[in-house]
């Protein structure tokens, strides 16, 4: 299952300022991502410990007139199809437009939750405008104001209900998605993985009805595997290309344990790799880089070192990740890449027993403890691994709040040296005890 929300609605009214609000709210709590350009279309909201994908359709329309509201009418329909929930946004200042019907005719017809929020309520009076909306035949109506936030938590209780929480699954098989730009080998790889031979491969039907989930069990190796290649909408507006393809992979990586991110060595790594590769950091999903068309560089044998390095460059911090260079028409690593998903798998899953976590960390502590703050001195008593999804670590301490970020990166490459981590986003928590 995957937790993504989509905000549509025409123009102007607001969308922006509240998918602001809803990602931001979360920055201010983690805000482990300095200096990284984040997209600002797609990120991550969390609401009464419930975390989810939030998306602003609105900044995937082009500017140009002819194409717009058609360009609109058709986003409706992919967030429609892909997404979980819809928050259909309208303005109480200008009451409703005509885009305004057409859009609700379609999110009628869904089967999809979708929340009314009307937006700019800036104000009690303003509040027995709104109640024109009820017209639109969508049901209830939230009345909010995205600039001030009043409101919205009203309305994300509601949205929330739609939204599973993170658990664990007992005898699950772990689920890869291999996601990419466009041409970069999606479908090559997994052609090369799984060929046409029906007896080891089935194709299961997923959530919906064009999701493809393929059961692979060979060589040692079980999963399933999201296919993201085939996939293609046929979309009437070129410029919602992007945005479908946006779409297919936010899901594939909500629903995957572990995301293989395939990069096009020619191209190298772009900011649209970096953007789904922070997501999926921010997703506590499990991570592999595929360097593919590997066959394609001039090589010297600091070829891979060099490149390597380029990489981590630009995910900083995040850089405890896999990184296979391949081939796929070559033939080369192919197998290299899953094993390298099944050990992040492993990585991602496992549990240090406290004992061992505490013999190891302690004396680490000791040796090197918080900076002590205002005179007090902060004193580490003892860690837990939490049981999740994804490694998370509680620190029991008299003074958690005067832990500072360089502190806990200190804690992190302490666990991932001590602790093989590789590939899995670790969560690190200070606790009063
Ligand atoms: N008074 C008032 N103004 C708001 C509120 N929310 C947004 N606005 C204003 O409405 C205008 C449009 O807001 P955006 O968030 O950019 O709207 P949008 O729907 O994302 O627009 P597009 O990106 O063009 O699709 C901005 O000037 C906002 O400051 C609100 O709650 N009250
Ligand atoms: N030289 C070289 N070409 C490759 C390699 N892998 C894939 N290609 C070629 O790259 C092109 C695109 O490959 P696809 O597998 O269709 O890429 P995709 O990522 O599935 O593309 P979309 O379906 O558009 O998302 C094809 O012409 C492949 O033959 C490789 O390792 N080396």
């Amino acid at each position: 299952m995957s937790n993504i929300l989509a905000i549509v609605g025409r123009p102007n009214v607001g969308k922006s300022t509240l998918y602001n609000r809803l990602t931001e709210s979360r920055k201010a709590i983690v805000d482990d991502e300095s200096g990284v350009t984040r997209d600002r279309h797609y990120g991550i909201g969390e609401w009464t410990h419930k975390n989810f994908t939030v998306i602003d359709t609105g900044g995937y329309v082009a500017n140009s007139e002819d194409v717009f509201e058609a360009a609109i009418r058709e986003q409706v329909l992919i967030a429609i199809e892909e997404a979980n929930v819809i928050v259909f946004m309208v303005d109480v200042t200008t009451g409703i437009t005509d885009l305004d019907d057409d859009i609700a005719q379609i999110l009628r017809r869904s089967k999809k939750p979708v929340y009314v929020a009307v937006n700019k309520v800036d104000n009690f009076q303003l509040q027995s405008d709104a109640t024109v909306f009820y017209s639109l035949g969508l049901g209830e109506i939230y009345c909010i104001s995205s600039m001030s936030g009043s409101g919205t938590g009203e309305l994300l209780d509601e949205v929330i209900v739609n939204f599973d929480e993170e658990k664990e699954e007992e005898n699950k098989l772990p689920v890869y998605a291999i996601v990419g730009r466009p041409n970069v080998g999606k479908s090559s790889m997994i052609n090369a993985l799984v060929g046409k031979d029906r007896n080891i491969v089935t194709e299961i039907a997923g959530t919906t009805r064009d999701s493809i989930h393929i059961h692979y069990n060979q060589f040692g190796h079980e999963f399933m595997l999201i296919d993201t290649a085939g996939l293609r909408k046929k979309t009437k507006v070129r410029e919602n290309i992007e945005f479908y393809s946006v779409m297919r992979t936010i899901k594939a990586l909500e629903e995957a344990d572990v995301i293989v991110l395939m990069i096009d060595a020619v191209d190298g790594i772009e900011s649209q790799d970096i953007n789904i590769f922070h997501l999926a950091e921010k997703n506590k999903k499990g991570i592999v880089i595929v360097v593919n068309k590997w066959d394609l560089i001039e090589k010297t044998h600091k070829s891979t070192l060099e490149f390597e390095e380029k990489i981590k460059e630009k995910l900083q911090p995040f850089v405890d990740v896999p990184i296979v260079f391949t081939s796929v028409t070559e033939k080369q690593r192919i197998l290299k890449t899953i094993e390298a998903a099944a050990k992040v798998y492993i990585n991602k899953t496992k549990k240090i027993p406290t004992s061992k976590l505490n013999d190891i960390l302690l004396p680490i502590i000791e040796n090197t403890p918080p900076p002590a703050i205002k005179g007090k001195h902060i004193k580490i008593k003892y860690i837990t691994q939490i049981n999740a999804t994804s490694p998370m670590f509680a620190f029991f301490c008299n003074l958690p709040q005067y832990i500072k970020e360089p502190y806990k990166r200190f804690i992190e490459n302490k666990l991932r040296e001590h602790f093989d981590f590789t590939g899995a986003p670790i969560q690190i928590f200070f606790r009063q005890k």
